[in-house]
């Protein structure tokens, strides 16, 4: 007898059943690493993860059919799930066919309304050409993609109820929805429109962009961008108090015309399934995210896996192709020609459109380049970054200097001689101190000890109680009765009676105080991980990696994430053999949505 000292095993063994003890085992594992199943045709790269007390089916996973507790189609009721060699939780099994189902059902639904939408697309040509006038100057890298992307996703977001888009940062995902929106608020004044993401921060940064538009807009439709309320994903679908059930679902879905979903790479497959079950499927939906993002910390990476569903993005008919061209007046930017595809059959097939021109990082050097080479793993861009680079933007430190650490934090003393809090609130998230991860030397939880040290040394904090003034903290769980969420970002200072409250800033920028007391659950955030940093930004970042070779956190995603974080600068604690190891790393999770979309594929259960 085995001691029961694993998780993965304590599941395994619960079932008692002795051949289906290594697939529990190794789908257990599967889920707490992200995946939403088991692919069975991968068991001999997975079998590396078994106790050797664990012996597979000699049969094959064939023989996985056989057994009791595992279903064939999900109606079956087993707790296993197998479905196109892949082994399910039931659980999950059921989260990805009702998002599939969903989506299908979008797409069908939009059918009839297409020949209206394409009338009133003609009938508005000159004021979408007037709005998409300017493509801009962004860097669209190496291969100088000229073409008009964001017009070719507002054409699609307004002739579909279904629409992706993504891109990496400042690509102009949030102006083309501001776009989209204006047209659809031009034929109908009284459209309702919901705007959400994973995180208060994203929704607000979402909201506050849109109501800060530069478009040339009649003032009737700038007023309708100033009362869009962003919210969660979990403020908008109503949580019942005690549940994972939301009041809105299938029964009673939103009740709204366009719902616009921000940072969708965030969202783990139960939350993506329960969003798009409260969507009617007659609902315009429209998703926007970085496909090259890290997924989300529970089970599942739904955005990239739709993303990459197609083998190649940006992809129209002929047709289609022709119409978007025709509201393109300088043929600089048209579509090309090689844009063009003949296999119509995928049910996403012009529905998904990749921006590529990022208006933010703008020429060849810095976070733009960087970002990019570690996205292409560009061995040789990369190296072009170590020292003795001089590049403005990125700075790499394998030296872990201590002097570059201390100047960086140095720059929390503004926020915490700023007197205004609302301001103090602003400097303080102007820069941030990001660890790939939470123990060690170079964890988060000895960096944030060591930037206390350093700041009570230089008598800026007293860090004399838990909740001392000018603490920055970040909530790690909801809040509903406060209106405050997992990844809200505050800062201790006293009211005018001297009372020490947590102080935040809602989505229309609004101070709030709360007693420090009822949040049981806020870390100190002068470093955050790169986890919790998704969805928000700063213009400078200290990125700080463990200096361990080979470490299986390390990947693409994660430094993409991290660097992709700041605006203007970013300095990286590690070495260059770190560095170039994570860009190689990358985790697919796995997932049957990219199978179960193929052409012929049956996407639902029977
Ligand atoms: N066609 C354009 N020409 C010039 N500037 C543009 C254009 N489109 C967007 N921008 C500017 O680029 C910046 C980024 O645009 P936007 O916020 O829409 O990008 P995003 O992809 O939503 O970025 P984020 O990654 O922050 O979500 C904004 O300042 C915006 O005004």
């Amino acid at each position: 007898m085995h001691a029961l000292n694993d998780v993965h095993q304590q599941f395994a063994e619960y079932f008692g059943i002795p051949a289906l003890k290594p697939y529990a085992y190794l789908l257990s594992k599967k889920l707490s690493e992200g995946h939403i199943c088991l692919h069975l045709d991968q068991l001999t790269a997975s079998a590396d993860d078994l106790p050797a007390y664990y012996h597979l089916l000699p049969g094959g996973s064939q023989s996985l059919e056989t057994l009791p507790l595992v279903g064939k189609n999900g109606d079956d009721r087993q707790p296993f799930v197998l479905y196109q060699n892949r082994l399910y939780l039931q659980r999950y099994f059921r989260y990805e066919t009702g998002f599939l189902q969903r989506i299908r059902q979008f797409l069908a639904e939009e059918q009839a309304q297409l020949p209206q939408r394409l009338a009133l697309l003609r009938q508005h040509k000159a004021f979408i050409s007037r709005l998409f006038s300017n493509p801009g100057n962004g860097s669209a890298g190496a291969s100088e993609d000229l073409a008009d992307w964001p017009l070719a996703a507002a054409i699609t977001g307004i002739l579909h109820n279904f629409t992706i888009i993504t891109g990496g940062p400042g690509t102009g995902k949030t102006t083309t929805v501001a776009k989209i929106l204006s047209l659809l608020y031009t034929t109908n004044p009284a459209l309702k429109v919901a705007l959400a993401a994973p995180t208060g921060k994203a929704a607000a940064r979402m909201a506050e962009s849109l109501r800060q538009t530069t478009l040339p807009l009649e003032a009737p439709i700038l007023e309708k961008f100033q009362a869009l309320h962003p919210s969660t994903i979990h403020r908008l679908l109503k949580p019942v108090a005690g549940t994972h059930y939301f009041r809105h679902n299938q029964q009673n879905p939103l009740s709204y015309d366009v719902v616009i979903v921000d940072e969708c790479s965030m969202i783990d497959v139960a939350l993506f399934a329960k969003l798009l079950d409260a969507i009617a499927p007659g609902t315009r939906l429209i998703m926007l995210g970085d496909k090259d993002q890290l997924a989300s910390v529970e089970a599942g990476s739904l955005f990239g896996d739709l993303c990459l569903a197609q083998p190649i993005l940006n992809q129209f008919s002929a047709e289609r192709l022709a119409l978007i061209n025709e509201f393109i007046e300088d043929d600089r930017y048209r579509l090309p020609e090689s844009h063009i595809s003949h296999q119509h059959e995928h049910p996403l097939f012009q529905h998904l459109v990749e921006l590529r021109r990022s208006h933010r990082f703008t020429g060849h050097t810095g976070i733009g380049s960087f970002s990019k080479a570690v996205i292409g793993n560009d061995a040789a861009a990369l190296q072009q970054f170590l020292p003795p680079s001089r590049d403005e933007q990125v700075v790499i430190d394998p030296l872990y200097s201590n002097d570059l650490f201390e100047k960086f934090i140095a720059g929390y003393a503004a926020f915490i001689t700023e007197k205004d809090i609302s301001s103090a609130l602003k400097k303080m998230n102007a820069l941030r101190v990001l660890c790939a991860v939470r123990e060690g030397e170079q964890g988060l939880y000895a960096i944030n000890s060591r930037i206390e040290k350093w700041l009570d040394s230089k008598k800026l904090i007293q860090h004399t109680v838990p909740f001392y003034e000018n603490r920055p903290i970040i909530l790690t769980r909801n809040y509903y009765e406060h209106g405050l969420f997992n990844g809200d970002t505050g800062i201790i200072r006293a009211n005018k009676q001297g009372v020490l409250m947590a102080w935040f800033e809602d989505s229309t920028g609004t101070l709030r105080s709360i007693m420090p007391g009822y949040l049981s659950e806020a870390e100190t955030v002068f470093a955050m991980t790169i986890h919790k940093s998704q969805g928000s930004e700063f213009d400078e970042v200290l990125v700080i990696l463990p200096p361990i070779a080979n470490s299986p956190l390390l990947t693409r995603e994660l430094l993409y994430t991290a660097v992709t974080r700041a605006r203007k600068r970013v300095y990286l604690q590690g070495s260059g053999e770190t560095i170039l190891e994570a860009a190689q790393r990358v985790v697919e999770r796995a997932s049957g949505i990219a199978a179960r979309f193929q052409p012929g594929s049956s996407t639902l259960i029977s």
